[in-house]
């Protein structure tokens, strides 16, 4: 399944207009966040089917910001419910998680962070920001999806001994049966029902041949999904030519495929003692000299002989087994939660080929997120990008290896010319620590937010893609609000006393100015910039 998180909206650049308040403060919102895509367990789900029929899942854009401050809201997060008992891996096959009780949810892909507004940049440095971020892009993969089912006894044995007869006449389950080898070719789960109000959860796998564990038959793609049964039922076809040999034929097998697997504690039963001539005795007795153990009893699976008996035993012996922790799933190997802007900022490679001198190649996950967020439309965007590569180290690391200026310096996939003098690193560190700021609040409020299980009502129903809300398109937005009295001064009163200052630093933004603004910037104009 490919999953994709949704993209953030774009930071919006608008500043206030107000009567008698002709330059107001910025007020451009911030996009929103992109939506996620969850996997949410849920009982009463038996298969991945329904997972498995949506090859893209892809969460809601988050819409952009807009003016008078207004953020833009969350794009839709996509939640797809999974059965209990579901593995979640990456593109390689490394474990993600597992999810196993109900309403457990996981992240398999972040949206994108929204872009933050020119309202976000406001400085006492810069109190007219002129800039604005893009929305992040919502990390997208592919994830595979693998039901482990939790059972407490696995069935095991030769194609043909029975194992699924077994399991129709003493659960709810009704699994194909026929009177050749591999019949079954998926696992069956079935719960017996005991007197006392118990149940008993079988887990009945297609049969297993000589050479299982290297991949004959196919009976050793299902193997893992018994390794986790406390117990292991052993169906030996007591009418077959060798059954002892059978018997020691597939214990090799468990044991082959997983060390733990082959010491699990088993309890076997001889099937098809109907047509024992002798009743089977020998049989039983030559197996537990095989097994070494002595909970081996004869029945018949088709007649019901013994069955319930064998239940009984069974159920009373997995009870007194301790529960199996897989060690794989106890510790994933990778994170899906994680995103580009949380990756460590000075973590980061450059290269450059010899054949292609004054070229280099700048690779880390920071830096090219903040690469794709930056909105290139903006010289301060532009700016503040410089910055982020000197605050970073990057600019540095350039410089020791001999990137002169005008070399092109390729991020992500953009290309621009490294002009080392022409950034003037006020207070760069600063900057990160505001970027850190906004990026922890956002991770907090993530966590908070799916710790409250956040979207628990959304039914399997509303599991479409979602569109969210649609953003405007393009960042800029004019905010004009002549007649709007209520909201004169409202949020930025130390506006209005700077207003000579603030002129003089807006510089040429009277060049996007629709007429009613008489501001223009004169040589020598102070224009900050943060
Ligand atoms: N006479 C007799 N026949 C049985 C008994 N149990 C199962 N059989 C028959 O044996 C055949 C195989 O049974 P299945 O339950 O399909 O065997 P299986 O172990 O699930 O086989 P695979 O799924 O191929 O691994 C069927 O024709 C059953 O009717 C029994 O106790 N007595
Ligand atoms: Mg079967």
């Amino acid at each position: 399944m490919s999953v994709w998180g949704g993209p953030g909206g774009d930071g919006c650049v608008s500043f206030r207009r107000e009567k008698g308040e002709p330059m107001g403060g910025p007020s451009g919102g911030n996009g929103g966040r992109g939506g996620h895509v969850i996997l949410k367990c849920q009982e009463g789900i038996n298969t991945l089917a329904g997972a498995r029929e949506r090859v893209h899942v892809k969460g809601g854009k988050g819409e952009n910001g807009k003016g008078k401050s207004l953020d833009g809201s969350r794009g839709r997060d996509i939640t797809v419910s999974v059965p209990l008992g579901t593995v979640v891996r990456d593109f390689d096959g490394n474990v993600a998680g597992e999810l196993t009780t109900e309403g457990q949810q996981m992240v398999v892909s972040l949206g994108g962070r929204g872009g933050r507004g020119n309202k976000s940049f406001k400085t006492n440095r810069n109190k007219a920001p002129k800039l604005s971020e893009k929305g992040g892009e919502g990390t997208q993969r592919w994830i595979f999806l693998e039901l482990k089912l939790v059972g407490d006894v696995g069935v095991v044995g030769m194609p043909n001994a029975g194992k699924s007869t077994l399991l129709k006449q003493v659960t709810n389950a009704n699994p194909k049966t026929a009177d050749y080898p591999f019949t079954t070719i998926s696992p069956n789960l079935g719960v017996v029902d005991l007197e006392d109000g118990k149940g008993l959860v079988l887990v009945d796998i297609p049969g297993l041949i000589e050479g299982a564990s290297e991949g004959k038959g196919m009976g050793v793609t299902f193997l893992r999904h018994v390794q986790r049964n406390k117990v292991l039922l052993h169906v030996v076809d007591g009418n077959a030519e060798d059954p002892v040999g059978n018997f020691k034929k597939i214990n090799r097998e468990l044991e082959n495929y997983d060390e733990e697997l082959g010491k699990k504690k088993q309890v076997v039963c001889v099937n098809k003692c109907d047509l024992f001539p002798d009743g089977g005795n020998e049989i039983i007795e030559q197996i537990k000299e095989a097994a070494g153990h002595t909970r081996v009893l004869k029945i018949s699976a088709l007649r019901r002989e013994n069955v319930k008996e064998l239940m009984y035993r069974l159920k009373q012996f997995a009870d007194a087994q301790p529960d199996v922790v897989l060690e794989e799933s106890a510790s994933p190997k990778v994170r899906f939660d994680v995103d580009n802007l949380t990756a460590d900022s000075d973590d980061f490679k450059i290269s450059s080929d010899p054949s292609y001198p004054g070229q280099w190649r700048v690779e880390g996950m920071y830096i090219e997120e903040v690469a794709r967020m930056t909105n290139w439309d903006y010289p301060e965007a532009v700016e503040r990008f410089s910055r982020v590569l000197e605050a970073t180290g990057v600019a540095g690391v350039l410089e020791d290896r001999g990137a002169q200026e005008g070399d092109l310096i390729m991020i992500d996939r953009f290309d621009f010319d490294f002009a080392p003098s022409k950034t003037n690193p006020y207070i760069p560190i600063e900057l990160l620590e505001q970027d850190a700021e906004i990026l922890a609040r956002e991770k907090m409020r993530n966590e908070k937010e799916l710790a409250w299980g956040r979207g628990e009502s959304r039914g399997v129903g509303e599991e479409k893609e979602g569109a969210g809300q649609e953003g405007e398109e393009g960042a800029f937005v004019m905010y004009y609000n002549l007649d709007d009295e209520d909201d004169a001064g409202s949020d930025d009163e130390d506006w209005e006393e700077d207003d000579e200052e603030m002129k003089a630093m807006l510089g040429d933004w009277s060049a996007f100015d629709d007429g009613k603004g008489d501001f223009v910037a004169q040589e020598g104009d102070n224009v900050s910039i943060l």
